[in-house]
């Protein structure tokens, strides 16, 4: 039996999967998984103290017993989960990605902007084990600009429109809401502005990637527009992902981008990079 993608039987084994966080887009990546065919065995989460299986299991449309809940790194690893999606935090990548890296356990990251953090670099670096995939996120074209990169890039920018309620900061109106290098958005907007840690990762780096974060009151969704100079290719390249019901700060997309990553790492999707 193959999927759509033509990936066999062993990649639809049942999957035991790992998640840190269990907000909204911790539920889109488990629908999307789900959608894709892939039985799951077992979803660990970790999660923060107080929460319990029930709470976690509603949260994410789970059956409590398909759920196991704990609360530090070492009870994630315990449980030995195939691959482990981070959906929570810079503060997450930063405390919980080396240990599992060290692991040998597959991690997806979703906040990448924690890479801007030159602390949360170096854990990363020193745990030097297993893989890290970074997901795209909310954005996409990364493989055109990566490529791009090696034939030399000019210039990158990033130009992410939210509606004015989808910015921390009570706005309400249009309103330029940053401007300056990814560095410095990644780190003034943990929760916002992921993706302009992501084009930086795959371009021009954290402090040569400008950026402009836009409150909009034109947009309904989450639009994110990269522009890019280079020796091989000039570039555009936009996106509108509708905002997560749940947390309209998230586009969906999001999400999918890591249950793809989640995906690829059991080899049941196609692995463009
Ligand atoms: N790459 C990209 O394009 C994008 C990346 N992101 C990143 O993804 C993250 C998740 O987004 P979303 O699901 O919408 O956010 P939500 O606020 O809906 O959910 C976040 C979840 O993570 C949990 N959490 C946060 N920190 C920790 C921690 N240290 N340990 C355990 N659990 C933790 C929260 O717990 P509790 O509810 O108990 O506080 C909550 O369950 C964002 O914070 C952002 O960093 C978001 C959008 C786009
Ligand atoms: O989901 C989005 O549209 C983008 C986002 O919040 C981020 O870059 O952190």
């Amino acid at each position: 039996m193959t999927n759509r993608t033509g990936a066999s039987d062993t990649a639809l084994r049942a999957l035991h999967l790992g998640l840190v966080g269990c907000g909204s887009m911790a539920g889109t990546v488990l629908r999307a998984v789900r959608a894709a065919g892939v039985p799951l065995a077992m979803v660990t989460v970790l999660a923060r103290p107080g929460r319990n299986v029930a709470q976690v299991a509603q949260r994410l449309g789970l059956e409590p017993e398909r759920v196991s809940v704990v609360f530090d790194v070492a009870g994630l690893i315990a449980c030995a989960p195939h691959v482990v999606a981070e959906c929570a935090s810079q503060e997450a990548v930063r405390d919980v990605v080396p240990a599992l890296l060290a692991a040998r356990i597959e991690t997806v990251v979703a906040s990448v902007g924690a890479l801007a953090q030159a602390e949360t670099l170096a854990r990363i670096a020193a745990a030097d084990t297993g893989t890290l995939r970074v997901a795209a996120g909310a954005v996409g074209g990364m493989d055109a600009l990566e490529a791009v990169r090696l034939s030399g890039l000019h210039a990158v920018t990033y130009v992410g429109r939210k509606p004015p309620a989808a910015w921390p900061g009570g706005y309400t109106d249009n309103a330029v809401v940053f401007e300056g290098s990814a560095r410095e958005a990644a780190l003034k907007f943990p929760r916002n502005a992921n993706v302009a840690a992501t084009v930086a990762l795959a371009g021009l780096g954290f402090d040569a990637t400008q950026v402009r974060l836009l409150a909009d009151r034109e947009c309904t969704n989450n639009v994110h527009e990269i522009t890019f100079s280079g020796r091989c290719a000039n570039g555009f390249f936009r996106m509108e992902g509708l905002p997560s019901p749940d947390n309209p700060r998230t586009s969906l997309t999001a999400g999918y981008s890591v249950a793809r990553c989640v995906l690829a790492s059991i080899g049941s999707c196609l692995a463009f990079s």
